[in-house]
């Protein structure tokens, strides 16, 4: 068997994607795990598509497990289970493409160079995509890498999206609005092309809500629009991150009360969000089952943030015909989904309630305005996707 392998580092996931390749080399996924609440209480599960669960192993709270000490344990893990050979290729998703990197590249050490100068500007991700290739180049030199860029799918967006408005010279340098959750988004307008061909044809907001969150506004399925910017801080209200801020506060922070660029620095990435507010977890579930008012103000917070911005995108479109959840949240929490559609009444947009707490595919009702769907994203499949189009010329 010949098998691509799909890694995608999450800021509190990793996800991985065995796809084996059919006789007209088509990746057909077989096996597959994840592990998640990583800088909580980490746990792994890896089963087949057959059923069969390969592994499961969960650790202890306060293990301080990091992405890095993960991967080494699922590299060993792996070099002990798989036969050696099956393996052709690895795909990555990376978080920042920057201005020079629109499309999948072959990993080369040049490569790597140029994608950790990136690594400020995605202190929660490029770091653990590039430690994962470069153990990987460490333990198997001969075998074909590939990164695919999360921003890659903004990157024709409107330049009017993509500019901020300071001075010129800076966006000249590269300070403009890249947007991220591409290889979501992209698998999401795909899926949607097949579902409903007419609607992703028209105008589309699809909801990311995972540990990150961001919207993408789509128009015939291209971003023209997206809430992350030039970092994956901006936006909406995440795990741990803040969202959209006023940067008044980070220079008050800075000035008025001594907080140093670090300090700044793990305020927005690790201790604001869900996390910050609820002062209880930056994990959507805890904050589902606790009865704290923090906890709940974290949670009517996020879907606010959110319904506000899916406002916003409304405007960028001109108008909208759908919406879709997915990632995490998106995905699982009928409570949040009905909280946020609630919000969006005013356009014409009506749940189905028993078809969202189904978790159905669609969850608006036949009289409303905005088509509602809940789409698994899937960028472990994007990403075998693209490693076997950049290296078709390769495979054996
Ligand atoms: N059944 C569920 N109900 C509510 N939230 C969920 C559920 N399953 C997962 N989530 C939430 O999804 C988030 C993680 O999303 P995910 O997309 O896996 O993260 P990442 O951004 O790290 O890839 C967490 O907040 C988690 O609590
Ligand atoms: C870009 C980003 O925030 O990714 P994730 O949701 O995987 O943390
Ligand atoms: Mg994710």
């Amino acid at each position: 068997m010949k098998a691509i392998v799909s890694l995608n580092s999450g800021s509190s996931s990793i996800k991985f994607g065995v796809f084996r390749l059919d006789e007209g080399n088509h990746p057909v996924h077989s096996a597959g795990g994840k592990f998640e609440k990583i800088s909580i209480a980490p746990s792994l599960r890896i089963a087949t598509d057959a059923g069969e669960v390969l592994l499961e192993k969960d650790w202890p709270e306060g293990a301080h497990l990091t992405h890095a000490d993960l991967l080494d344990f699922l590299f060993d893990w792996a070099t002990r289970h798989i036969e050696s050979g099956t393996i052709v290729a690895i795909g990555h998703r990376v978080v920042h493409g920057g201005t020079r990197f629109v499309a999948p590249q072959r990993v080369t050490p040049e490569l790597l160079d140029e994608l950790e100068a990136l690594s400020p500007l995605a202190p929660l991700h490029q770091p653990h995509n590039l430690v994962a290739i470069r153990t990987l180049a460490r333990l198997a030199p001969d075998l074909p890498q590939v990164a695919c860029f999360d921003t890659a799918f903004h990157h024709d967006k409107p330049e009017v999206a993509a500019r901020m408005a300071i001075p010129r010279s800076l966006h000249e340098a590269g300070i403009r609005r890249y947007g991220f959750h591409g290889l979501s988004y992209e698998y999401i307008a795909r899926t949607l092309a097949r579902l409903d061909p007419a609607l992703a044809h028209g105008k589309v907001i699809a909801a990311h809500l995972g540990n990150g969150a961001s919207l993408c506004a789509m128009a015939n399925g291209r971003s023209i629009d997206t809430t992350m910017g030039f970092t994956a801080l901006d936006g909406l209200m995440m795990g741990t991150r803040c969202g959209r801020l006023d940067p008044g506060v980070v220079l008050h922070l800075q000035t008025q009360m001594g907080y140093s660029a670090k300090a700044v620095e793990t305020m927005l990435y690790r201790q604001s969000g869900l996390l910050g507010v609820s002062g209880i977890s930056s994990d959507m579930r805890a904050l589902a089952a606790s009865r704290e008012p923090a906890a709940r103000e974290a949670v009517e917070l996020f879907a606010y943030r959110t319904a506000r911005e899916i406002g916003a995108l409304t405007a960028s479109l001109q108008g909208l015909d759908g919406l879709v959840f997915t990632a995490g949240i998106g995905e699982n929490d009928a409570a949040l989904r009905a909280d946020i559609c609630a919000r969006l009444g005013w356009l014409g947009l009506i749940l189905d309630e028993e078809a969202n707490a189904a978790h159905a595919p669609l969850i608006s009702a036949p009289e409303s305005r905005i088509a509602v769907r809940v789409i698994p994203t899937d960028e472990e499949r994007m990403i075998a996707l693209h490693t076997l189009r950049i290296l078709c010329g390769d495979l054996p």
